[in-house]
C-alpha cells in the first residue's frame, strides 16, 4: 500500500535490499566494518542489517519478502550512511569562493549582508536555493541545516527546495536586528512576530524531513531581551536552536563590550539559548568555563574547519571539545568556507588536526575515521536526531550513499584492489560528487 505524507513523498512499502560492503559508526568514534552484508529497508525504515551475506534467503523467507529490489554493489563500492551537514548559508552559495581577504566581521560586512540584503527578491532566492540543495544532495549531504535569510517568504522558498528535491532539512529564518545595513534588520517586535509566521508556515507543509530552526545569527546582532524571547519560542515548540559562537578574537572582544556576561557562552546560556537541541558554529576560541557551560547544557558545535582558514579565525581542536563531553558534527560553513561538501569538510578537518599536533606533546590528530563518524553519526548526535539517522540501525530511517572508487572521470584513477577501510579512505582524502553513485533520504533515492 502506498501513502503520502505531507511532503508528497511516496511512502514507498516496497522493500529494498542493498547487498555488498557496509560501513557505519555504531557508537562515537566506533567503526563498524561488514565485507560481505546486507541491508534491507521497508519504505522509509532500516528493518534488518545483516553481517552475513549466506543468510540473505532465510531471511527473505522468515520476513515473507516475496518482491523486492535488490541492489548489489561492485567489489570497488561501498553502502555508507549519508553524510550530514551541520552548518551551511543558503543564501551565501553565490559568494562561494570569494571575499577571503577579510577576516569575520569585515567580511559580514563587505559581502555577506550585501549579498544576503539581496533575497528579498523572490527569483533569485528560488533560483539559488534549488541549487545549493541539488549541489549538497550531489556530494551526498542528506541533511543540512541552513541559514536562510532575514526574510520569511524567501526562507520558506528553501524550504520548499528541500522538501522538492528529497532532502532532510533544519530550515531557519535568521533574526537580526542591529549592526547591519538598515534594509538587512528587523525591529526586536518584527524579528520574533516573523519567526513564529514562519515557523507556522514550514510546520505547515507537513513534511517531516524539514522543520524549522531558531536562528538568531551571533550575539552582537541582537538585544539580550530577544535573544531570551528566541529561547522561549524553541521551548514552547520543541524546536532545535542554531547560532554562531567564539569564531574570532575580535567578534570575542565585541561580545564583552556589548554584554555584561563573564563569558560569550554565558550571554547564549542566560538568555537561554543553550539546550540539548542547540547547535553552536564554531567554538574555535572557547574557554575551560565556557565548555564546561556547553557539556552541562547538552549543547553542540558545528565544527567548520574550511571556514575557519579561509576566514583565518583559528585553529579549533576538535579532540578538545570531545575530551570535555560535547558533540561535535561537521559544517561547510558556505560560504565562509567555499566548498559545499562535507567530504572536503572531513579532509580539512584532519588537516587542521595535523596542523595542531605540530604544537602539541603527545596529541593524536583526528584519522579518517574519526571524521567519518563526525560527518555521519557525530552530525546526527549534533542535531539531536541520533535516534532517526546517522547509521545504519534497524528502527533508524535509512539515509545512505553508494560511493564508488572507481569512477570514470574521478580525481583519481583505481588500479589495484582495496579493502573496505582503504575505500573509505580514498573516499575521504579524494572523493567528490563524481564517487557517490546513488543518494537516499528516508528511503527513497534522491539521486
Ligand atoms: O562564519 C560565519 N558566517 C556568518 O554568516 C556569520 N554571521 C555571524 N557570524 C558568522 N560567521
Ligand atoms: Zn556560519
Amino acid at each position: 500500500m502506498n501513502g503520502f505524507n505531507g511532503c508528497n513523498d511516496i511512502i514507498e512499502e516496497d522493500v529494498k535490499i542493498f547487498i555488498g560492503s557496509i560501513i557505519h559508526c555504531t557508537k562515537p568514534f566506533v567503526l563498524e566494518v561488514i565485507e560481505d552484508g546486507f541491508v534491507i529497508v521497508e519504505g522509509k525504515k532500516i528493518i534488518v542489517v545483516n553481517k552475513n551475506i549466506s543468510q540473505l534467503e532465510n531471511v527473505k523467507n522468515q520476513l515473507n519478502i516475496t518482491s523486492c529490489k535488490e541492489i548489489r554493489l561492485t567489489k570497488t563500492q561501498l553502502l555508507i550512511p549519508g553524510l550530514i551537514d551541520t552548518h551551511i548559508h543558503a543564501p551565501q552559495y553565490p559568494n562561494v569562493g570569494l571575499g577571503y581577504d577579510k577576516p569575520l566581521l569585515e567580511w559580514l560586512e563587505h559581502y555577506t549582508y550585501k549579498l544576503e540584503r539581496k533575497f528579498r527578491d523572490q527569483k533569485l532566492s528560488k533560483a539559488v536555493f534549488n541549487a545549493v540543495v541539488k549541489k549538497t544532495l550531489s556530494y551526498g549531504t542528506t541533511t543540512a541545516t541552513y541559514f536562510a535569510s532575514l526574510f520569511g517568504n524567501s526562507s520558506l522558498l528553501l524550504a520548499d527546495a528541500a522538501i522538492q528535491h528529497g532532502q532532510r532539512a533544519f530550515v531557519g529564518k535568521i533574526n537580526m536586528t542591529k549592526l547591519a545595513p538598515d534594509d538587512y534588520i528587523e525591529t526586536p517586535q518584527e524579528t520574533v512576530e516573523n519567526t513564529i509566521k514562519f515557523i507556522n508556515e514550514v510546520n505547515f507543509r507537513g513534511c517531516d524531513r524539514v522543520k524549522p530552526i531558531i536562528t538568531p545569527r551571533f550575539a552582537p546582532s541582537l538585544e539580550f531581551e530577544t535573544m531570551e524571547q528566541l529561547a522561549e519560542i524553541a521551548r514552547e515548540n520543541n524546536l532545535n536552536i542554531q547560532t554562531h559562537i567564539s569564531e574570532n578574537k575580535e567578534e570575542i572582544k565585541l561580545v564583552k563590550a556589548l554584554f555584561r556576561s563573564s563569558s560569550y557562552a554565558s550571554v547564549y546560556y542566560q538568555s537561554g539559548l543553550l539546550t540539548p537541541k542547540t547547535v553552536l558554529a564554531h567554538g574555535v576560541h572557547l574557554t575551560d568555563e565556557e565548555l564546561t557551560l556547553l557539556a552541562q547544557t547538552g549543547s553542540s558545535i558545528s565544527h567548520c574547519p574550511d571556514s575557519n582558514t579561509c576566514l583565518k579565525s583559528g585553529l579549533c581542536d576538535v579532540k578538545r571539545l570531545v575530551s570535555n563531553g560535547i558533540k561535535v558534527g561537521l559544517g561547510t560553513d558556505v560560504s565562509g568556507g567555499p566548498s559545499p561538501s562535507i567530504i572536503q569538510a572531513m579532509r580539512s578537518a584532519i588537516q587542521t588536526s595535523i596542523h595542531i599536533s605540530h604544537s602539541k606533546e603527545d596529541y593524536d590528530p583526528l584519522t579518517y575515521c574519526d571524521v567519518f563518524y563526525l560527518a555521519t553519526l557525530g552530525g546526527a548526535e549534533a542535531l539531536s536526531l541520533q535516534n532517526k539517522i546517522g547509521n545504519f540501525e534497524e528502527g533508524k530511517d535509512f539515509d545512505a550513499l553508494i560511493i564508488d572508487a572507481d569512477v570514470e572521470d574521478s580525481a583519481a584513477d583505481y588500479f589495484v584492489d582495496c579493502n573496505c577501510l582503504e575505500l573509505l579512505q580514498k573516499f575521504v582524502f579524494l572523493a567528490d560528487n563524481r564517487n557517490i553513485q546513488q543518494v537516499y533520504v528516508s528511503g527513497k533515492q534522491v539521486v
